[in-house]
């Protein structure tokens, strides 16, 4: 497997406190790799250290497979990124701060420009300052200006923070499109799980600095099972009609009045025509999913992601 990203250990610590505890990731080429947890859990520091602008404490960073020291200014070249929030010159506009980055990093090529700006969806901006636009537009300058000179490697700290629905949707698929099409490999933190589910291969779970898990959405998808929740008005009788009317085991009494049937073989009619003939009552029947946000949520013990 090439990975493009490795981190064996990874530590940091800032005055005395532990902000990052020994961290074991792997982004494979070409995914998008997401960072989820809540508000202060240590990503902005991890994405700082792979970047080189935070020294670890202690564990080592392989980028590209090459370990990433003070000196690696060709694997920081192979990369684009933004952290916290995007820097420009405020009172420029859109394409002289990107002309200004091109000159920068050596690359001139105007007609790139225009492409990239066309790609992010920022349109009708001529002569406006970049002081005047709004914190999406600036998230979107901040993506052009990331991936102008075409990085192999894309790191974007809450890149979709202060888009409305629409503009999360477009950044979703220029990520995408980036990543199938350029063979781009991105690394993109949020605190929503929302923004992330669609988007990502794989899901990196951090809090507390600690990696808590990494695995990919399709596993995560797999083991999110359908099931029919039952509120009836005495459980225990319901699950005695189940198993020996109905012949299902895969149930689970939840409390007095609440069962959940998991792996479904019998059809709902079937379910409460049994338990009415049985002398049960049916409050309701509901199909449902239990979510992504209640296994996330139950990894982070309890705690809420959105902080
Ligand atoms: N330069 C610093 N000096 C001291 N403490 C710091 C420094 N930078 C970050 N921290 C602390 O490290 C912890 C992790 O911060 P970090 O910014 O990495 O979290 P995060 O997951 O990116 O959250 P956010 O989304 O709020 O940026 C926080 O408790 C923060 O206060």
């Amino acid at each position: 497997m090439d990975y493009v990203v490795r981190t064996i250990g990874l530590t940091k610590v800032f005055q005395g406190k532990e902000v990052v505890t020994d961290v074991n990731m792997n982004i494979k080429q070409g995914e998008i790799y997401g960072f989820l947890g809540p508000n202060g859990a240590g990503k902005t520091t991890i994405m700082k250290m792979l970047t080189n602008l935070v020294k670890p404490t202690s564990g080592e960073i392989e980028i590209f497979g090459e370990k990433l020291t003070k000196q690696s200014y060709h694997l920081l070249g192979r990369m684009g990124s933004i952290i916290e929030y995007p820097v420009f010159y405020d009172r420029l506009q859109a394409r002289e701060n990107l002309e200004l980055h091109c000159e920068y990093m050596g690359y001139y090529n105007k007609k790139k420009i225009d492409d990239v700006l066309e790609l992010v969806k920022l349109t009708n901006i001529d002569k406006k300052p970049v002081k005047d636009f709004s914190l999406g537009m600036k998230q979107r300058l901040g993506i052009a200006r990331a991936i102008l000179t075409k990085p192999e490697l894309l790191i974007l700290d809450e890149p979709i923070n202060g888009l409305d629905p629409v503009g999360i949707r477009e950044m979703r698929d220029v990520f995408k499109m980036l990543s199938s099409e350029y063979g781009m490999t991105l690394l993109v933190s949020s605190h929503i799980l929302g923004e992330m589910e669609q988007m990502v291969d794989t899901i990196g779970v951090i809090n507390h600095g600690r990696l808590l898990e990494e695995v990919s959405m399709q596993m995560v998808r797999d083991r999110n099972t359908e099931y029919v929740e039952l509120v009836v008005n005495d459980s225990k009788k319901a699950a005695f009609i189940l198993s020996n009317e109905l012949d299902l085991a895969n149930f689970k009494v939840i409390d007095e009045h609440l069962l959940r049937i998991y792996n479904l073989q019998k059809s709902q009619n079937e379910i409460t025509k049994a338990l009415i003939i049985n002398g049960c009552m049916i409050e309701s029947i509901t199909k449902k999913n239990s979510s992504l946000e209640d296994y996330f949520i139950s990894l982070l013990n309890g705690g809420s992601l959105h902080a």
